[in-house]
C-alpha cells in the first residue's frame, strides 16, 4: 500500500504544487483524482478532507491536510531523509527560507494567480480577460520580481544556496504564466530568467508536466 494519498486534479495550481514535492522526495504514493467538473471537491466525501472544497488534501494514515503549502511542509519535514532536502535542519538557513516562502504566499502568488487566471485560464473557457485587472497585477508582478532580481543576485536559490520548498512554490503558476505576455516580466531580469530556467528543468517537475499533458 502508498505510503501517503494526494487527492487532487493535476490541471490545478495547488495540486501540482504538492505533487512536485512528493516526486522531489521520491515518496511511494497514490495520487487520488478528484473530478472537479463533475464537482467531486464539494461532494461530502472530499468535504472530509478539506471543509473548503478545494484541492488538493492529503492522506497519511490517520492524518488528513489540506493547503498545499503546509502539506510540503508536513512532507519536507517527515520524509526528510528521503529524495531532496527541501528544507534546512540549520534553525537561522530555515527562518530565511521561511521569510520567501512567505513572500512567495503573501506577495508573489495574489498577483501571479490573478494574472494566470485572466491570461492563460479564462481564454481557455471561451471567458474575456479583464485588461484592468491585468494592468494592475502586471505592475504588482514587476516590483516583486525586482525584489527576486536582487535577491537571486546574492543568493543561488531564494531561501539560500540549495533549491527548497521557497522556489518549489512557484512552480506551478510559472508554468501557467510563461504561456503569456507576462513572461517578459521573468526574461528581461537575468538573474530571475536563470533561476526559472534552472528550477523548470527539474526532472520531479517534468514528471508534474508529463501527468498534466496526459489530462
Ligand atoms: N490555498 C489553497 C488553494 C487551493 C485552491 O484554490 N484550489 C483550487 C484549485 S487550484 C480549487 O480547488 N478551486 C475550486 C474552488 O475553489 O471551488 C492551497 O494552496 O491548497
Amino acid at each position: 500500500m502508498a505510503a501517503i494519498k494526494v487527492h487532487g486534479n493535476p490541471l490545478s495550481t495547488a495540486s501540482m504544487r504538492v505533487l512536485a514535492t512528493v516526486y522531489e522526495k521520491e515518496i511511494d504514493h497514490e495520487f487520488v483524482f478528484v473530478d472537479m467538473r463533475a464537482g467531486e471537491h464539494k461532494k461530502e466525501h472530499f468535504l472530509s478532507f478539506n471543509p473548503f472544497g478545494q484541492v488538493p488534501a492529503l492522506e497519511d494514515g490517520d492524518l488528513k491536510l489540506f493547503e498545499s503549502r503546509a502539506i510540503n511542509k508536513y512532507i519536507a519535514c517527515e520524509y526528510a531523509v528521503k529524495g531532496t532536502q527541501l528544507i534546512y535542519q540549520d534553525s537561522k538557513k530555515m527562518a530565511i527560507t521561511s521569510v520567501w516562502m512567505e513572500v512567495e504566499a503573501q506577495q508573489y502568488d495574489p498577483a501571479a494567480s490573478k494574472l494566470g487566471w485572466e491570461l492563460a485560464i479564462k481564454p481557455l473557457l471561451g471567458m474575456s480577460t479583464d485588461t484592468a485587472v491585468v494592468e494592475e497585477n502586471e505592475a504588482k508582478l514587476a516590483k516583486v520580481l525586482d525584489v527576486y532580481e536582487s535577491r537571486l543576485a546574492q543568493s543561488k536559490y531564494l531561501g539560500g544556496d540549495c533549491f527548497t520548498l521557497a522556489d518549489l512554490h512557484h512552480l506551478p503558476t510559472l508554468h501557467y504564466l510563461f504561456g503569456t505576455q507576462v513572461k517578459k516580466h521573468f526574461d528581461s531580469r537575468p538573474h530571475v530568467s536563470a533561476w526559472v530556467a534552472d528550477i523548470t528543468a527539474r526532472p520531479a517537475w517534468l514528471k508534474v508536466l508529463a501527468l498534466l499533458s496526459q489530462q
